[in-house]
């Protein structure tokens, strides 16, 4: 089942909540939309959902435009970050209800619905609880029956609005992964809304990284760690340390990081470089020639982390292998791996591994 998404813009007052976002997602594809806190995540969902309406643009669902299409006849199952399920109903009511309010014609038969509630119960692996209340069951089961509703419908697509935000840590990866089985399982298509990185890329086959209103890139995961397009991306995805630089007589001069002027074939002026933790290897230095100071230490399974300060900058790098201890206050040098760098204005990408090669 294709989604096709043209253009659509959505305005409250002056402000673009949406502004022109297309987005085409293939059959079976597990989409997520990434982005800061009033990217327009939930706008662009709410319309996908028939919850909302664009003031420009359309929605294609199956190869179908839905502007028309109320709501419930959408096809479309959604599941909130707050489950938003009905206290007064037992658990298997909750799974029904979206049957249930159907119009008579579509209505399936009692005894039918209680055959597919049971059904979905099983799927979603809490027969046990189908008489209790939502408030007599667990944060991670009522996220079970909340997809469990959303699911009884049939929907050829699936939209799920930050649905493991308020599960703990342990339960939420569970979860995560239950649903993504599940989404293979059934070979619906399926769009997650979250602003947590490491839930997008486990979870999605290509995510739509939003900022106001926009999207800036839309691919695997790979790709936007690897080929960012547009600074805001290089710098939202994947923890990358965000660092002024200027090229000057075709060297590029990074500010802060004590490493010598590197010929580029970039133009003249300012540039925003980007330097993920992995790529920036320090190694400790005797203490009157270090720029930088390590401020924390983290041991992970890759190596040691570590957060340095320097003369405006704060860092996050590794720790060489070659490199034995550090403890807080060493003084250290850094080597630069690989860089990706823009244009002031964000936009151009300028080159990749260019410093890599030069090393
Ligand atoms: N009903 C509304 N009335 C006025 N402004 C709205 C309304 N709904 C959303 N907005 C505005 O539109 C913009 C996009 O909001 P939206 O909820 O889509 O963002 P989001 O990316 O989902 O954010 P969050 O991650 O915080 O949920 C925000 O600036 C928000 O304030």
């Amino acid at each position: 089942m294709t989604v096709e998404i043209d253009g659509l813009m959505r305005r409250f007052g002056t402000a673009a909540a949406l502004d022109g976002v297309s987005l085409s997602l293939r059959p079976g594809e597990f989409a997520a939309l990434l982005g800061p806190s009033g990217s327009g995540k939930t706008t662009l969902l709410r319309i996908l959902a028939g919850l909302d309406f664009p003031d420009a643009g359309s929605v294609r669902i199956a190869g179908e435009d839905v502007a028309d299409v109320p709501a419930r006849l959408r096809g479309v199952g959604v599941v909130f970050q707050h489950y938003a399920l009905f206290r007064h109903m037992t658990v298997a009511d909750n799974v029904a209800f979206g049957l249930r309010v159907r119009p008579r014609r579509t209505r399936p038969a009692e005894a039918e619905i209680a055959r597919r509630v049971a059904e979905l119960l099983e799927l979603v692996q809490i027969p046990e609880l189908a008489r209790r209340y939502p408030g007599q069951v667990s944060g991670g089961q009522r996220q079970r029956v909340a997809l469990a509703r959303a699911l009884a419908i049939e929907p050829k697509l699936l939209l799920l609005d930050e649905p493991f935000g308020a599960l703990d840590a342990l339960v939420r990866k569970d979860v995560r992964r239950w649903v993504r089985g599940l989404h293979d399982r059934l070979g619906i298509t399926s769009i997650l809304v979250t602003h947590d990185q490491e839930e997008a890329m486990e979870l999605a086959d290509r995510i739509a990284v939003m900022d106001r209103g926009r999207v800036l890139q839309f691919g695997t995961p790979r790709e936007l760690l690897d080929a960012p397009q547009n600074a805001f991306v290089a710098g939202f995805v994947g923890d990358a340390n965000s660092l002024d630089g200027v090229v000057r007589n075709g060297r590029l001069e990074i500010s802060g990081l004590g490493v010598p002027p590197r010929e580029v074939g970039w133009p003249e002026g300012p540039v925003r470089v980007f330097v993920r933790p992995e790529d920036l290897v320090a190694a400790p230095v005797p203490s009157q020639e270090g720029a930088l100071r390590v401020v924390l230490v983290r041991e992970e399974r890759g190596g040691t982390r570590l957060v340095l300060e320097g003369e405006g900058v704060s860092l996050d790098a590794m720790l060489a292998g070659s490199a034995g201890r550090v403890v807080r206050g060493a003084a250290c040098s850094v080597r630069l791996r690989e860089v990706i760098a823009f244009s002031a204005d964000g936009r151009t990408r300028l080159t990749e591994r260019e410093i890599a090669r030069s090393h």
